[in-house]
């Protein structure tokens, strides 16, 4: 699937489209942006009805929608991200893809608070988000599936919390449909994410106490049925993580599966890989070891020219987002 992204880049008129589109929404969102709602805010979606468009539930065998979700900085989009939201269904056989894809970006870091300087602005996340989700409706139609996509916002940063707000979300959807085939349908969301992503979920210096902990994971995988679906990293592409420092010799690559299978056999987290509530995930090789750091300090090494950065990017990035990334100058202005 992942491949089928090298295949579908869009038409210089295509593109001009999605970007004025694209600025549009992120002027939007931003002027919301200081409104006091809380929540899942969607800034863009395939249909008003996102999840429960017709096509989703009436091509699903089960009465399940299922919909990926990927939370990220998108500081910027990379390919491996795009490969992660892709990426087939595994803990949702045997359907080939999922119903619907939520690219969901959290205003609060767990560890970064509101961002660094540097970063790129909420507009500029905004935008390349749009169009992040421009190529995923693209990617899909060319593989024959539906195409259901949306953008959200959300401002608390522990994933957990955000999950039980996107269910909320979905509840409330659904609501208004009540007469479709919709209100019969039950939405289950799969968080794909890189392995450090599912280290941090279950370190519990996130959460104010051991029962809370253990309250929200029973929500997550009990009550919302929710999963994680995991990405195998490369151990270049993310800082060490204490799992993987605690293992002793071998090269990175076996300390990082080491620190992976310590994790996965945890008291924590062990018995919801059992329940098939956690799924490894290999991806490409080349995608498993790529980063959004990595992508920024190319856009800002002057010793590489324009053409060459461009030449880069084409492998690094989702389609859309290598003319965006040259002609917006992010990451490359305001001497960062
Ligand atoms: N190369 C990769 N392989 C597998 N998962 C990845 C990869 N890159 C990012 N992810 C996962 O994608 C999700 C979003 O990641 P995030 O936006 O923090 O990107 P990042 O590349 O790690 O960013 P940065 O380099 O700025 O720290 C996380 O769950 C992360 O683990
Ligand atoms: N305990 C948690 O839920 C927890 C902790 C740290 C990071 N995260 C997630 O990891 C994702 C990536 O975070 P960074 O941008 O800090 O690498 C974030 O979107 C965040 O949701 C989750």
């Amino acid at each position: 699937m992942a491949d089928s992204a090298s295949s579908i880049s869009p038409s210089s008129k295509e593109l001009r489209s999605d970007m004025t589109m694209a600025t549009n929404i992120a002027r939007a969102a931003a002027s919301a942006a200081n409104s006091n709602t809380s929540g899942v805010r969607l800034v863009y979606s395939t249909s008003s009805t996102w999840p429960f468009s017709p096509s989703s539930s009436s091509s699903s065998s089960t009465n399940t929608i299922d919909i990926a979700v990927l939370d990220s900085s998108f500081n910027p989009p990379s390919r491996a991200h795009l490969a992660l939201l892709l990426s087939p269904p595994i803990l949702a056989r045997p359907k080939r893809t999922y119903d619907g894809h939520l690219l969901l970006f959290s205003t609060q870091n767990a560890d970064k608070g509101s961002g660094k300087p540097g970063d790129a602005s909420l507009s500029q996340r905004v935008e390349m988000m749009t169009l992040m989700a421009k190529d995923v409706e693209r990617i899909q139609s060319a593989s024959g599936y539906p195409a259901n996509v949306a953008v959200g916002l959300v401002d608390k940063p522990l994933i957990f919390a955000k999950s039980t707000l996107t269910w909320d979300l979905l509840k409330q959807q659904q609501s208004h449909d009540q007469h479709s085939r919709a209100a019969a349908a039950s939405p289950r969301l799969h968080w794909v994410v890189g392995f450090d992503t599912l280290y941090r979920v279950f370190q519990l210096k996130y959460y104010a106490s051991a029962p809370e902990f253990e309250q929200q994971c029973s929500q997550f995988f009990e009550k919302e049925r929710t999963t994680f679906v995991c990405a195998r990293r490369d151990p270049s592409s993310y800082p060490q993580t204490a799992a993987d420092g605690e293992e002793q010799g071998g090269d990175a690559k076996e300390k990082a599966r080491r620190g992976e299978d310590k994790l996965l056999e945890s008291e924590y987290v062990a018995p919801w890989v059992r329940e098939g509530s956690i799924g490894m995930l290999d991806i490409d090789p080349e995608q498993a070891k790529m980063s959004s750091t990595r992508i920024r300090s190319l856009l800002k090494d002057e010793s590489v020219g324009e053409d060459g950065k461009r030449e880069q990017l084409r492998g690094l990035v989702p389609p859309s987002l290598v003319e965006y990334l040259i002609e917006s100058r992010v990451y490359r202005d305001d001497g960062v």
